[in-house]
């Protein structure tokens, strides 16, 4: 009796609603979205207005890792400085604190992340938190906990504000199981690392969300990512950022992955642009939830042979981390993205000779991770 009653409650509440006239808005957005957690109790279900999917107000959590004040900086680009909120559990460098708005928010406090969207008006999540794949294998609990009770915390508050909400997968949603060269859209997930298999869970359950409660979710997965002024966190694809500044600083580097380890990598800008075209497609050209996003894919050799057409001295080794190594030999080789390119006209611009270019240009003497962070 009480879900009907809450139903016929939330059927009233979307008819009293304005029809929506911006394009591209999902049912959440146009209100006939009902949340797990608090709706279906209380009745009180929240939706977003039209007019803040034009002008909306972004939140990032784990904004302080490699891709987070990346994002902010376009992101502010293109709403405004004081739209979008970076959030992190850690203290931020000054120049960040000093860029824009910060926040502490730990993903794990469902209240003070409800209190977050509610006190800033908040109608985009993207949600960086996480803990990647060597770390996690590292700490399958932490992994557990952030990648897993973390994202339900997040998916349970957009579906009750009606947020829009981006999750990043990543190549790492694969296993050895799976079609590796290339790895398609759709197929077989078995991965074998706890960041993988939170991954795969983060997919179903935001499509899910979607399906069932209209959650406007988009997700896509990421390649290793490749970033000239952030430190990689704890993955499997770190060599590929570490190797240029230990070129430019020293001229000689240890590699941790075998030198044929051939896997998909992608610059930091194509990425970041992706998830802001990802964010504001129009839901109705949208024929998946979660899409697979490509630019390269090359080996350990190749990149150093690149890197040794500026840096003709550069010296690599290699001291093998078996742990990386098992990881990286069940992951993709290349990437199969047609439909991102099909759908919403997703375009790399950065294959690998482009790339090394653009990171040698950036790590100038003056200009290493140390200083940035
Ligand atoms: N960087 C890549 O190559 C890559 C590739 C594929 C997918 N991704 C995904 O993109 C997202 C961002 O990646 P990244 O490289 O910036 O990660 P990162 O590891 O560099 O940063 C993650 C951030 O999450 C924060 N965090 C940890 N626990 C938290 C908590 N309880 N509450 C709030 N924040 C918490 C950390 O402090 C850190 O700043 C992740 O979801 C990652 O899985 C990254
Ligand atoms: C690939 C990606 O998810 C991350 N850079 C990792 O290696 O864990």
């Amino acid at each position: 009796m009480l879900v009907v009653r809450l139903l016929r409650g939330a059927v009233r509440h979307a008819r009293r609603r304005p029809l929506c006239s911006t394009e591209g808005l999902s049912p959440a957005a146009c209100g006939i979205n009902s949340s797990p957690r608090r709706a279906f109790a209380d009745g009180r279900a929240q939706n977003s207005n039209c007019t803040e999917i034009d002008h909306p107000k972004i939140l990032i959590t784990g904004g302080l890792g490699q891709l987070g004040v990346g994002l902010a900086k376009l992101l502010r680009r293109r709403f405004g400085k004081n739209n979008v909120i970076l959030s992190d559990i850690r203290k931020p460098p000054n120049h960040v604190y000093h860029n824009g708005p910060f926040i502490f928010s730990d993903i794990l406090d469902y209240k003070n992340l409800r209190e977050i969207v509610v006190n800033n008006n908040i109608s985009w999540l993207v949600h960086y938190s996480a803990v990647l794949s060597a770390v996690g294998e590292n700490n399958v609990s932490l992994a557990k906990e952030v990648n897993i009770t973390g994202l339900h915390n997040i998916l349970d508050i957009a579906a009750e504000h009606g947020l829009r909400v981006f999750v990043p997968s990543t190549i790492g949603a694969f296993g050895p199981s799976s079609p590796r060269d290339p790895t398609p859209e759709l197929c077989v997930q078995r991965p074998r690392t706890i960041y993988g298999v939170s991954k795969v869970h983060a997919e179903l359950m935001g499509e899910y969300y979607h399906h069932r409660y209209g959650l406007d979710f988009r997700c896509l997965r990421y390649p290793g990512i490749i970033s000239a002024d952030s430190q990689p966190g704890g993955g499997t694809t770190d060599y590929a950022v570490q190797i240029f500044h230990a070129a430019v600083k020293t001229g000689y580097f240890e590699c941790n992955l075998r030198s044929d380890t051939r896997l998909p990598m992608m610059y930091i800008d194509d990425c970041l642009r992706a998830t802001l075209e990802i964010l504001e497609a129009p839901a109705d050209s949208l024929t998946s939830r979660t899409y697979n996003i490509n630019a390269m894919s090359f080996t350990p050799q190749d990149l150093t042979q690149e890197i040794q057409k500026m840096l003709p001295d550069l010296k690599v080794t290699y001291n093998v981390d078996p742990v990386r190594q098992a990881i990286a030999d069940s992951w993709p080789m290349a990437f199969e993205d047609s439909a991102a390119r099909r759908d919403w006209g997703w375009k790399h611009e950065y294959d690998l000779p482009e790339m090394v270019q653009a990171m040698l240009t950036h790590i100038t003497p003056g200009n290493q991770l140390a200083q940035a962070y």
